[in-house]
């Protein structure tokens, strides 16, 4: 007995101390590395002092010489320590200011060198004349003598600023150039500098700023978190390349998400939806989703949903309803307001398509005919009168999305061609914002086109189908569409719909069959314990 608890604790020792050694081993590797690292970086640095302590023990002074190399390689050590037990302090305050002043000195030290091979300047040849004795002629002084030399004119570089992972350089036309040349400019420049990516930002009709994005702040994924704000202006999708939040118009646009299969559209789907799930309980937004691909997608979050349709003759049925809901709140606003103030008894509706081309291109032609319609006259009033469309597509052919001019703002995700990304995003974007060169290897990364026109790489967060069903079951919409009844022009008054079930209103709860969607939607996963349709005063779903 004694024997085996002994041997049990030895063994247990044992792997302590494997344990221990292990983590030693691996802190004096990095410790070594980063020793290495730093020599390699300063290496004249520590020639010079290796030199001068040689000398000094040739001297016969080995106090000097033990100072000669500890100067050489006492602040390898510290750095190296302090990197490795604290990287992002080290980071912060030694090596991202020293890879930054690094960055600004290539530029300004480089900038003709630059400016000469990119592009951006022009050579002149002239005849100069000088002046001086001619050895030939006795060293007389000779009146002149003509020589060929080469003038350059360079693009000015106003100036040269860096922050984070950014290095942005301040650009003035030369004479006879204009900002496109700058902006022609900034692929070959970005090159020369080794960024991952750069993007132009027109200043003033001469001044163009070229960001170059240094290092990728998108190549990590990161998860969506759950809100708790209620934003109805905007909801955040996730980061710029720069870095920063990158956040998306809700109010007032109409948003078309293009990107082949994988591309990563369920983020931007998600991301608005459930971005705006405070809003939806809070009744200022009400969502209506079109799942086209058998109410998959929309499933994960359909309490958030007022009305879902999973098939082309449900969804014609929820676009007439919103289309009444649109023409009642027109006829309500004419001559009151231009533009639409969303409250909780006059909300802002949110059409959210999954696969808009099964909608308009893939159905037959009557359904095709009707829907397209109907989602023309949406997008085409809609903007002011507080109806806003998302619709995620794989293909943005014409002829599958033919509605794609009445779009007002459009997010690339990875596309199959440049022609496709001149499609989605414009003449001339395919250059500068290549958004047929994402790799598969980063779903959820877009280019956008900036309020300023400017192109702009994003990274939209992951939404997990639980955390979309989490955020689904605290946000239910208060009100559920009895969309399959709708008429055209019968939408009474626009704000209507049924409260749901135990909200708390007095009215008679609406039956389960208030959403659309016709009884099965096939899961994704496994899905969550159907929760019962009455609720808590709190109004909190009671299971
Ligand atoms: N923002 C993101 N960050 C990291 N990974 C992501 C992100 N978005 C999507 N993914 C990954 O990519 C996969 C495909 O994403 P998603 O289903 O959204 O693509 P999709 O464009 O909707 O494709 P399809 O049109 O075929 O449905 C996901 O299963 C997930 O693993």
């Amino acid at each position: 007995m004694f024997s085996n608890s002994a041997a049990r604790v030895s063994h247990v020792d044992a792997r302590a101390a494997a344990a221990l050694l292990a983590r030693t081993a691996r802190f004096n590797w990095a410790l070594l590395r980063a020793v290495l690292v730093w020599v390699r970086g300063h290496l004249r640095w520590v020639l010079a002092l290796l030199g001068l302590s040689a000398v000094l023990q040739l001297l016969g002074n080995p106090a000097g010489f033990r100072e000669a190399l500890a100067l050489a390689f006492g602040p390898a050590l510290a750095g190296a320590v302090w990197v490795t037990c604290w990287p992002v302090s080290y980071e912060r305050f030694i090596a991202g200011p020293a890879r930054r002043a690094g960055w600004r000195r290539w530029v300004r030290k480089n900038w003709e060198h630059i400016s000469r091979e990119c592009g951006l300047s022009v050579s002149r040849t002239t005849k100069s004349r000088t002046f001086g004795l001619a050895p030939k002629e006795g060293s007389r002084f000779v009146a002149s003598q003509s020589q060929t030399v080469t003038v350059w004119t360079h693009a000015r570089l106003v100036d040269v600023t860096t922050a984070g992972h950014l290095l942005r350089l301040m650009v003035q036309t030369r004479t006879g150039q204009t900002t496109d040349d700058l902006e022609a400019a900034a692929a070959p420049i970005a090159a020369a500098a080794g960024a991952k990516a750069y993007r132009c930002v027109h200043m003033t009709p001469s001044v163009v700023e070229i960001v170059l994005v240094m290092a990728d702040a998108l190549t990590e994924p990161r998860p969506a978190a759950s809100p708790s704000e209620v934003y109805v202006n905007a909801v955040t999708l996730g980061r710029r390349q720069d870095g920063t939040p990158w956040y998306l118009t809700i109010i007032g646009r109409h948003t078309l998400v293009v990107g082949c299969s994988g591309s990563g559209k369920g983020s931007i789907f998600w991301g608005v939806c459930a971005g705006l799930a405070p809003a939806v309980r809070a009744g200022v937004v009400r969502l209506w989703g079109v799942d086209l691909k058998r109410g998959v997608e929309v499933g994960m979050g359909k309490p958030m949903f007022s009305a879902v349709a999973t098939s082309p003759a449900e969804a014609v049925k929820l676009l007439t309803r919103l289309l009444a809901i649109l023409e009642e709140r027109g006829n309500r606003m004419a001559g009151q307001t231009r533009l639409h103030r969303p409250t909780p008894v006059d909300p802002l509706h949110v059409l959210a398509i999954d696969e808009l081309a099964v909608l308009t291109a893939y159905t037959d032609p009557e359904t095709k005919k009707e829907a397209s319609r109907l989602l023309a006259e949406i997008l085409t009033q809609g903007r002011a009168l507080g109806v806003v469309v998302l619709a995620c597509v794989q293909d943005p052919r014409k002829e599958v999305v033919g509605l794609r001019g009445l779009f007002t703002q459009t997010i690339a995700l990875r596309l199959r061609s440049a022609e496709e990304t001149r499609m989605v995003l414009g003449d001339g974007a395919a250059a500068v914002a290549p958004a047929h060169r994402i790799s598969p290897a980063m779903p959820g990364t877009a280019w956008v086109v900036d309020e300023d026109g400017a192109m702009d790489r994003v990274r939209a967060d992951w939404w997990s189908d639980q955390l979309v069903r989490q955020v689904a079951t605290q946000h239910p919409a208060p009100v559920v569409e009895a969309v399959a009844t709708a008429a055209p022009g019968k939408g009474g008054r626009g704000t209507g719909g049924v409260p749901r079930a135990g909200s708390g209103s007095g009215v008679p709860a609406a039956p389960a069959t208030g959403h659309t969607t016709s009884g099965r939607t096939p899961a994704r996963n496994p899905r969550a314990p159907r929760k019962q349709r009455t609720r808590s005063t709190d109004g909190s779903s009671a299971a």
